[in-house]
């Protein structure tokens, strides 16, 4: 099988002068067509710088990403950069944050879809795109501030898919959202993720053993472990003491 998604020797320093942080310190990672990856790790362990560079939102300052056949898309013209994002779904942590406060809802999911399903079509791919995320059509002439959490944590899944990606990339898309809500978010991506390639940063073991078939921990900015989800917790103890961790802090 190939790969979906791939990084090589990526590190990426973040700040200023005075406090740099080297927030990737040499991640090499492949994951498959169709694989299901959580990445986990403490607060601050790079887990978000990770996914953004993988989202080829931020350039590493060293390292190659690979997306599809492309084997280094920062070497692309910037045309063949922004038509290669486009075949990955980017559901960001805050989805309220990364709409533009111009639109309404339906706008916000407009505005995502390929020129050439723009104009008329258009407000009938937003209708289909809402309801295939739980949310009644109508909900496109709302401003999202209205919306609640959940709801426009299923926009950002709709905005994410209107791209039709072959990878998804979901940086805590239930955080701050309340049980009820957190479930029926996971039960739209994991049905979307089906046939695709799913990426998710959780901080919540349970999560990431519910949506994915393979764990990868990060520490400090380097990988510590790379191991089935279905790990056994004795094994994952022993394979490495932050994924123990993490595991001794999940109830
Ligand atoms: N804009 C920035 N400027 C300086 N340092 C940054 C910046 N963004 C992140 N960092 C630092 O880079 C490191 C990795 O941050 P990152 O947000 O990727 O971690 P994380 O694992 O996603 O954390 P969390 O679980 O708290 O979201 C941290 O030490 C963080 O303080």
């Amino acid at each position: 099988m190939s790969a979906a998604i791939a990084c090589t020797g990526v590190v990426r320093r973040l700040g200023g002068r005075r406090r740099r942080v080297e927030a990737l310190s040499g991640i090499d990672l492949e994951i498959a067509e169709g694989e299901s990856v959580a990445v986990v790790g403490r607060s601050g362990s790079g887990k978000s710088t990770l996914v953004g560079v993988l989202a080829l939102l931020d350039r590493p300052d060293r390292g190659r990403i690979a997306v599809g056949g492309v084997p280094d898309a920062w070497a692309l013209p910037g045309r063949g950069l922004r038509r290669l994002r486009r075949r990955v779904g980017w559901i960001p942590q805050d989805a309220l944050s990364s709409f533009d406060p111009r639109f309404t809802a339906g706008e916000v999911v407009a505005e995502a879809l390929p020129r050439e399903e723009s104009g008329r079509a258009a407000a009938g791919r937003v209708a289909e795109l809402l309801r295939r995320v739980g949310l009644d059509p109508e909900a496109a002439g709302r401003w999202p501030a209205t919306l609640s959490g959940g709801e426009r944590q299923r926009v950002a899944v709709a905005r994410a898919l209107a791209v039709r990606p072959e990878v998804l990339i979901a940086d805590e898309p239930t955080t701050g959202l309340d049980l009820l809500a957190q479930d029926r978010v996971l039960d739209v991506l994991s049905a979307e993720a089906r046939g695709r390639t799913l990426v998710l940063v959780t901080h919540d073991l349970r999560v990431a053993r519910r949506m994915a078939n393979r764990l990868v921990v990060l520490d400090r900015g380097r990988i510590a472990a790379d191991v089935p989800a279905s790990i056994a917790p004795d094994e994952a103890r022993e394979r490495s003491p932050e994924l123990a961790r993490l595991i001794e802090a999940t109830p």
